[in-house]
């Protein structure tokens, strides 16, 4: 009988030079990752993490956010100067790092070393209306799909997506909220830092929010749920996720945000988290839930809770030394070592 590519790749780990499972999580990845390529020797080529910025009309009203909407602004120029954490990650772990202006309410100059991409300047405050059209949010999914093809085109096959925009756990607790069936308390945190009295007013505008979108009915589309309570840069990393998976590229998932832009592209191909890794667990309330929904194991529990990509740009050096092992390591009968009697 043949056998799958997971039995082989299980048999060629347990063949490797080391007592079997000692190599704990990384034999897991080098099966996931050797499943998704379906391959015995499968490789991380040109790993790339794509950081959309989007701002958040929601923000503006500074109900939501402990920090101030121009930061999304000033973190962009923060990026193209390299002196972001998500520059300093990825040059240390020589990952490409490329910037989306998917909707940030400046006018950048277009000489910036960024992929202009703004859909609109912001959302719309969607504690009065909806955040974005419906052609908003084709015209964001469609640019989403159309950086990962570019990135594929250049031998990427490993990407991780972040996000920078203020305000943007308010749409991500609105998204795990409706599509989780949970009650906003258990998906409302404190973002960007948000002390008591902040987080309970957070709590209670994005209760409102709720209940004049109606996020309590089941039949809302996920074109739907982005038009009233979305983000550019998340509906952009939505179909970045989307086009990634029908490439069969390794995913590499960040943090709360990254991870319901993650549910929200579910709903469209229901198998995604297959090509799925999940870099870390982040401090954000809820994002443990939503890995759990995903049946996750994080790669990494560093109390981050940052974003950016930050906990992708992390995880990518532990995949990478699941393929070195799987590929490089001797096994039991080329290097002569007597295996478990
Ligand atoms: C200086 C700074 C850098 C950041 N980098 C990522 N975020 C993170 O915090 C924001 C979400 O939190 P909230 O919903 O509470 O605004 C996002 O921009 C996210 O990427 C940052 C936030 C700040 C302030
Ligand atoms: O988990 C994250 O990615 C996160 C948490 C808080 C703020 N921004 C991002």
């Amino acid at each position: 009988m043949t056998m799958t590519i997971q039995e082989q790749l299980q048999q060629k780990i347990n063949n490797k030079t080391k007592p079997i499972g000692a190599l704990g999580m990384l034999e897991e990845l080098a099966l996931k990752i050797g499943t998704v390529q379906h391959s015995l020797s499968p490789g991380i080529s040109n790993p790339h993490i794509v950081v959309f910025a989007g701002d958040h009309g929601i923000a503006a009203t500074g109900k939501v956010n402990p920090y101030p909407q121009a930061v999304t602004a000033q973190m962009v120029l923060n990026f193209v100067n390299g002196g972001a954490a998500i520059n300093v990650f990825t040059r240390q772990h020589n990952i490409g790092l490329t910037v989306v202006d998917a909707g940030v309410n400046v006018d950048f100059d277009f000489s910036l070393p960024i992929i202009h991409a703004k859909i609109n300047h912001g959302t719309a405050d969607y504690s009065l209306n909806n955040a974005m059209s419906i052609d908003e949010v084709n015209a964001a999914i469609e640019k989403g799909r159309n950086i990962v093809h570019a990135l594929y085109d250049a031998d990427c096959n490993t990407i991780g997506f972040g996000e920078m925009g203020i305000g943007n756990t308010s749409s991500a607790a609105l998204i795990m909220h409706h599509l989780l069936h949970l009650p906003l308390k258990e998906c409302v945190g404190k973002g960007a830092g948000a002390n008591d009295e902040q987080l309970q007013r957070k709590l209670e505008t994005l209760e409102e929010v709720s209940r004049l979108h109606e996020l309590n009915r089941y039949d809302i589309t996920p074109h739907q749920l982005l038009c009233r309570i979305g983000g550019f840069e998340i509906a952009m990393m939505a179909g970045a996720y989307h086009k990634a998976a029908e490439l069969n590229m390794l995913i590499v998932v960040d943090g709360f945000i990254a991870t319901a832009a993650l549910l929200v592209a579910e709903q469209y191909n229901h198998s995604i988290s297959n090509n799925c890794v999940f870099a870390h667990c982040s401090d954000e309330n809820g994002h443990r839930k939503m890995l759990e929904h995903f049946a996750a194991k994080p790669v990494l529990q560093l109390g981050m809770r940052l974003g950016e990509g930050t906990g992708a740009a992390l995880a990518i050096p532990v995949l990478q030394s699941a393929v070195a092992f799987l590929n490089e390591m001797a096994s039991f009968e080329s290097a002569g070592v007597s295996g478990k009697e």
